[in-house]
């Protein structure tokens, strides 16, 4: 049996985790520990029964490419997953806080800064049921100075005997590689305080992730620089997209072609070729979605008004404008192909997941796609072979996207087979980048829509050129097609 990791200064053994929040990051996280650390203990526990059931259950709560082996391996043996919070966080030596820190949609810094209630229940939680010392890891993404408020909270309401250690662990997980991302990870960071008990607090995460993952690739700092580093990350990849979102629309009015551009800019050994590639293959269409690009870089935003840095908050704003405009181009490109008006045209949508080998939907451009469409009276016929009819129902029907569910409902059909979906249409949309969507049979399709048949590639995966063969007019991102043999001159400037 191993030897488990003591801590003097606590007087405590790392022999039991429990993390609180049992979500997309909490979930495969601690699986991974689980299967990496046998002689650890691993307990999720949520406030939901719906997803701690499902957790327990054969099908998972999220689609996640190697997730269900790895559950199931250890699941019962040394993984737990339970709605029992209160036990669970008396019993731990360590607890990941991993909660969900949405963009506050109400009050103070309605719609930038990251609301922190969760966090703070969580921490309040821990600060009533403690009866003996605990180390918290501070796993959710939160704003610089967050893992303050929790020691605050902890130490105000600290029981006898009790001592805390806080710790900010961010995770770097993307979805639809979680698995991969976790078992091996370009970094795993940790940030502490700068004393012995917080070295000390650090040493011990450092060993629980030194199970699997080598020295060389955990790095410690201090907490506020762990914080602030995740932010700084999640807004430098944001910004590359949006940096080659803003190339694209440059490329559409010069014949220059975005993925050629991407090629030339990434060959770079500077600059480097990932999230610039990928953003024209995958973010095209409008943009970065998923639940977090937006939020993070609001927060940092939000956080440079905060700390009064204007010109700074001014500059990371520009990402989230150029996303913003990068969707409405897309739509409106689709509005006016399809000669000015969709207004009860169907509209055949293949993929609704903000990414590829995911079921998450959080801030998909395609919700924005669906809205600006549907407000134009398109009908759409929407397919995604992952993500549940009722979760996209829910997206659709959010008041911030239809104030009329009953519109949403009359617009909207849900097809479960793709062929079904564009059957009748008179465009389809790619809006994710579905491996299958590559190798359907788009004679078949062409054959069963309206023509003129268009096809919006909104990820720039499929075979353009084959697809003009076979007579679809063709739109995509950062690129103006040619049908085969036909001579269109590049437009030119406008006169003075
Ligand atoms: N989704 C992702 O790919 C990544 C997310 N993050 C960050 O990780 C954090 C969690 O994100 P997700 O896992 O996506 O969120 P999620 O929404 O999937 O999961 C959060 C879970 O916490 C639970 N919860 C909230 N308050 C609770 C409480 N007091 N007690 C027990 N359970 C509670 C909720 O019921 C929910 O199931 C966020 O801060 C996010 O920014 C970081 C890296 C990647
Ligand atoms: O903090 C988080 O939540 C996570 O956010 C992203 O992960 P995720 O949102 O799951 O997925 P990404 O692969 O980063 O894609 C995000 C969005 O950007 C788009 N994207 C991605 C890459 C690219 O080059 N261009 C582009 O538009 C994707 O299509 C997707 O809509 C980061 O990649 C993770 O490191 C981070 O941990």
């Amino acid at each position: 049996m191993e030897k488990l990791f003591y801590c003097s200064k606590l007087d405590m053994t790392i022999g039991k985790i429990c993390c609180i929040g049992a979500g997309y990051v909490g979930g495969p996280t601690c699986a991974i520990i689980a299967h990496n650390c046998p002689s650890i203990q691993v307990t999720v526990v949520d406030l939901s029964e719906e997803r701690i059931a499902q957790w327990n259950s054969d099908r998972l709560p999220i689609f996640e490419p190697g997730l269900d082996d790895i559950v199931k391996g250890c699941r019962g043996k040394n993984l737990f997953f339970s709605t029992d919070v209160e036990k669970e966080i008396i019993e731990a030596d360590l607890i990941f806080i991993c909660v969900n820190t949405p963009t506050k949609n109400y009050g103070v810094g309605k719609g930038r800064a990251a609301d922190l209630k969760y966090i703070e229940s969580a921490a309040r939680m821990i600060a009533t049921v403690s009866t003996k010392s605990k180390i918290v890891v501070e796993k959710s993404t939160v704003p610089v100075k967050a893992a303050e408020s929790i020691a605050n909270i902890l130490k105000a309401n600290v029981k006898p005997g009790v001592k805390y250690q806080i710790l900010s662990n961010p995770e770097f997980l993307a979805e639809g590689t979680a698995v991969k991302d976790l078992l091996q990870p370009d970094r795993v960071l940790i940030g502490g305080d700068q004393t012995p008990e917080g070295h000390e607090a650090i040493q011990a995460l450092c060993w629980v992730y030194g199970h699997w993952v080598s020295k060389d690739r955990i790095i410690t700092m201090n907490t506020w620089s762990s914080e602030l580093s995740k932010l700084a990350a999640n807004a430098f990849l944001a910004q590359r997209i949006s940096s080659i979102n803003a190339m694209s629309a440059i490329c559409e009015s010069t014949g220059a072609d975005v993925t050629e551009v991407a090629h030339a800019v990434g060959m770079d050994t500077r600059i480097g070729n990932k999230f610039l590639k990928a953003s024209v293959g995958y973010g095209g269409i409008s943009g970065f979605g998923g639940s977090c690009f937006q939020k993070d870089v609001l927060n940092l935003v939000y956080l440079c008004e905060c700390l009064n840095l204007p010109e700074v908050a001014e500059y990371w704003q520009q990402v989230i404008n150029i996303n913003d405009y990068q969707r409405r181009r897309f739509a409106n490109k689709i509005i006016e192909s399809l000669f000015n008006t969709v207004t009860n045209k169907n509209i055949a949508i293949f993929g609704f997941a903000f990414k590829k080998d995911t079921g998450d939907t959080r801030e998909s451009a395609a919700i924005y796609i669906c809205k600006y469409l549907m407000d134009e009276g398109a009908k759409l016929h929407i397919y995604d072979p992952k993500v549940e009819e009722k979760q996209l129902i829910t997206e659709l029907t959010h008041p911030a996207i239809s104030d009329d569910p009953s519109r949403v409902k009359e617009l909207v059909t849900i097809h479960k087979d793709p062929y079904e979906a564009a059957n009748n249409t008179h465009a389809l949309v790619v809006c994710t980048e579905w491996d299958e969507f590559i190798n359907y049979d788009y004679e078949k399709i062409y054959g069963s829509m309206l023509k003129p048949a268009f096809l919006f590639d909104g990820r720039i995966i499929l075979d353009h050129q084959k697809l003009m063969g076979l007579g679809f007019n063709v739109i995509t991102i950062g690129k103006r097609l040619q049908r085969p043999n036909v001579h269109r001159p590049y437009a030119q400037a406008p006169a003075q």
